[in-house]
């Protein structure tokens, strides 16, 4: 029987309510080369510029451009890391790629153009501020470098280590509890009995937690019974700024989650219009929040793309985080969807002028393989009939 859009909750007002009063956490200090990934706390401003002098872009011979076009005595050489002194009117200085041009000359010439005679150079015609990288050409003195909320990568951490900066200022990483429900999971590395399953949401949630900014404080299991989950959760809002918790936010009666989060907190379980994920408990004990994503692998899969990162990316202070690059692409399959919009697993793949989107071919929200062998979510919105060649837009699964 299809269900009442009327019945179910948009994506949109769920992750208002998720957001809903979250700032970002407080600072600290870290040292430069460890700092890959995390999330700048302030904006940095350019103390120094950079390069620091006039230098030199080639290895050749550096010159005033009016002496350019003859034979110039070689009147010093200025190796890399050495200050040079004022170039001799009339007389050119043996260079480096990275020496700093010696004050009086404002040109170098290659060295493959020079031709060597005893101690000086047949030098030909060069024009002011060929093959001279200028001060402050990359950086110059105050401007603005890097802005606060920045996550930071490779280059942002060659920028600072090109300002001499040893350590700076990040947003501290959120503290996330992982809470597993389920009688029937075991770890794997166990012999399986019957009834049961490996755990795999807790790897993988674990592992999409650290990639999206948090750090994993605890990550346990709690048996299907109340007074349990209650002191687990109760456990885990004391050193957490957020609970993940996968499993019992359906109607089942073994499902504990709810009843102890309404005891502890507050909760909202949330039936949501999309397809996996359609429950969701949103709640918060004391400061953490608690995110509650289905059991089924896919649904809380696709829940920590569309909830946990943005969740994450909002205590960091980190905007690009919260949401996630939307690429329109060509579909290659047919779907019908009704009052849930579909967020397919799908590969996207980069085809000259053209991006395909293939949808994989089983979507349970129990095969974890769709998840494994794609690279984005083709969001087919509610009530639609999309055919092959139909311009979709699809979620991109990086960062
Ligand atoms: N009568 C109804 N039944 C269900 C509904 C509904 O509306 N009415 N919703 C279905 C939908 S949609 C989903 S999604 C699931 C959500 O269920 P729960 O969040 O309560 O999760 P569980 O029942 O505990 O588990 C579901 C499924 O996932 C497996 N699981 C759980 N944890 C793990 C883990 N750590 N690693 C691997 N697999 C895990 C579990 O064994 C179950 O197969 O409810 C539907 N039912
Ligand atoms: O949320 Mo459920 O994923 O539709 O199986």
């Amino acid at each position: 029987m299809a269900e009442s859009p009327q019945e179910l909750q948009s994506v949109e007002r769920a992750l208002e309510a998720l957001l809903e009063g979250v700032s970002r956490l407080e600072g600290e200090r870290i040292a430069c080369p460890d700092a890959d990934g995390r999330v700048l706390m302030d904006d940095v401003r350019a103390a120094i510029d950079v390069p620091p002098a006039d230098n030199s872009a080639m290895d050749g011979f550096a010159l005033a451009s009016a002496d350019s076009g003859r034979q110039l005595p070689i009147s010093q050489r200025v190796p890399a890391g050495q200050p040079p002194q004022p170039l001799v009117p009339g007389t050119c200085a043996r260079i480096f790629t990275g020496s700093e041009i010696p004050a009086g000359a404002d040109c170098v010439a290659i060295q493959e153009n020079v031709e060597l005679v005893g101690d000086s150079a047949i030098v030909p015609v060069t024009q002011a501020g060929q093959n001279v990288r200028r001060r402050g050409l990359d950086v110059t003195t105050g401007q603005p470098l890097l802005a606060a909320g920045t996550r930071m990568g490779a280059a942002a951490l060659g920028l600072l280590a090109g300002q001499g900066r040893s350590m700076v200022d990040v947003v501290r990483r959120p503290k996330v509890a992982l809470l597993l429900t389920g009688d029937e999971i075991i770890e794997p590395g166990q012999p399986l009995a019957r009834g049961q399953i490996y755990n795999s949401n807790g790897p993988m949630l674990a592992t999409l937690i650290r990639r999206f900014g948090g750090e994993l404080v605890s990550q346990i299991r709690v048996a299907d019974d109340f007074d349990t989950t209650l002191a687990r959760l109760e456990e885990a809002a004391a050193v957490a700024d957020v609970i993940v918790t996968t499993g019992g936010v359906s109607v089942g009666e073994e499902d504990h989650v709810k009843p102890a989060l309404e005891r502890l907190g507050t909760l909202s379980l949330w039936r949501l219009a999309m397809r996996p994920g359609k429950p969701l408990a949103l709640g918060t004990i004391g400061s953490a929040r608690l995110v509650g994503l289905p059991g089924n692998p896919v649904s809380s899969y696709v829940g920590a793309w569309l909830y946990l990162r943005p969740l994450l990316g909002r205590l960091q202070g980190c905007h690009d985080r919260e949401s996630l690059p939307v690429i329109s692409a060509e579909a290659q399959f047919e779907t019908r969807t009704q009052g849930r919009r579909h967020y397919m697993r799908a590969n996207l793949e980069f085809r000259g002028e053209r991006i395909l989107a293939t949808a994989y071919p089983e979507q349970s929200s129990a095969v974890l393989t769709s998840c494994a062998e794609t690279n984005a979510f083709a969001v087919i919105p509610a009530g639609s009939h999309i055919r092959p060649g139909d311009r979709i837009d699809c979620l991109w699964l990086q960062g």
